[in-house]
């Protein structure tokens, strides 16, 4: 890649853009809202179980500029979901300042597993035992998302809910490729700890992107 493209990519003035899509949010405290996606591509992370492996080569998507990204999302909604990859191994703070100054809310979902930066409306903090959140994340979720693939992360997503805030919403969401075992699960973990609230991946079911 030519350096100065480099140079803008590592300052957040272009990004690899894998996708964007206008859609229907899917999981979550925001689950049913029409939110238009960006998705923005590397992510580290590595979870076996992730279902967009095609977003972790940064390399395979067009580093694109911010403002033409914008000018296009603007067009089709008022809610812009910034999501991967992970977003947070860039630097968010051009993106959101482009965001914010159209009026628009500013949603994040991540592994918070990079240094948060950016103007969020909303941060879904979805994290992975393998890279852990960094403090600040913890401090600003609106949402903990913990997914759910085997018993263990039940502990796990306990061990997470002592991080984060007071005001954090709480939910379990089955891993898709196990969800006939661990839905029934989900399900009586929340009716035992009500705190807790199942999100599904409703797209999914929808068969919406
Ligand atoms: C693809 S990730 C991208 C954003 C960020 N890297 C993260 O993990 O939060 C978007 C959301 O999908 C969830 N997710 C990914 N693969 C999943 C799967 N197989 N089943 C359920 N949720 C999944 C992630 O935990 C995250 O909440
Ligand atoms: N409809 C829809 N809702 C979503 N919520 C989080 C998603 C993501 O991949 O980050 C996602 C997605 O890919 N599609
Ligand atoms: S952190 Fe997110 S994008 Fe990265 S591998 Fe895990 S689920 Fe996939
Ligand atoms: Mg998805």
């Amino acid at each position: 890649m030519k350096i100065e493209i480099q140079d803008k990519v590592d300052n957040g003035i272009m990004l690899p853009l894998m996708e964007e899509f206008y859609t229907i949010q899917g999981e979550g405290y925001h689950k049913g809202t029409a939110a238009y996606f960006i998705r923005v591509g590397g992510c580290d992370v590595g979870c076996h179980w992730c279902d967009v492996k095609e977003s972790w080569n940064p390399k395979s998507h067009p580093p694109t500029a911010i403002e033409s990204i914008v000018d296009n999302a603007v067009k089709h909604s008022k809610t812009i979901v910034i999501t991967g990859g992970e977003p947070l191994m860039w630097d968010m703070n051009p993106l959101t300042t482009l965001l914010k100054s159209k009026g628009v809310d500013t949603h994040i979902e991540t592994s918070g597993a990079y240094e948060l930066s950016g103007t969020w409306d909303w941060i879904c903090l979805s994290p992975k035992k393998r890279m852990l959140p960094t403090q600040k994340v913890y401090e600003q979720a609106h949402e903990l998302k913990v997914i759910i693939y085997n018993k263990d992360d039940f502990r796990f997503a306990e061990e997470q809910a002592a991080k984060v805030n007071k005001k954090c919403k709480l939910f379990l969401q089955p891993e898709w490729s196990k969800r006939d075992t661990v839905i029934p699960q989900i399900v009586d973990y929340v009716m035992a700890n009500p705190q807790w609230v199942v999100s599904l991946q409703t797209h999914k079911y929808l068969n919406i992107p």
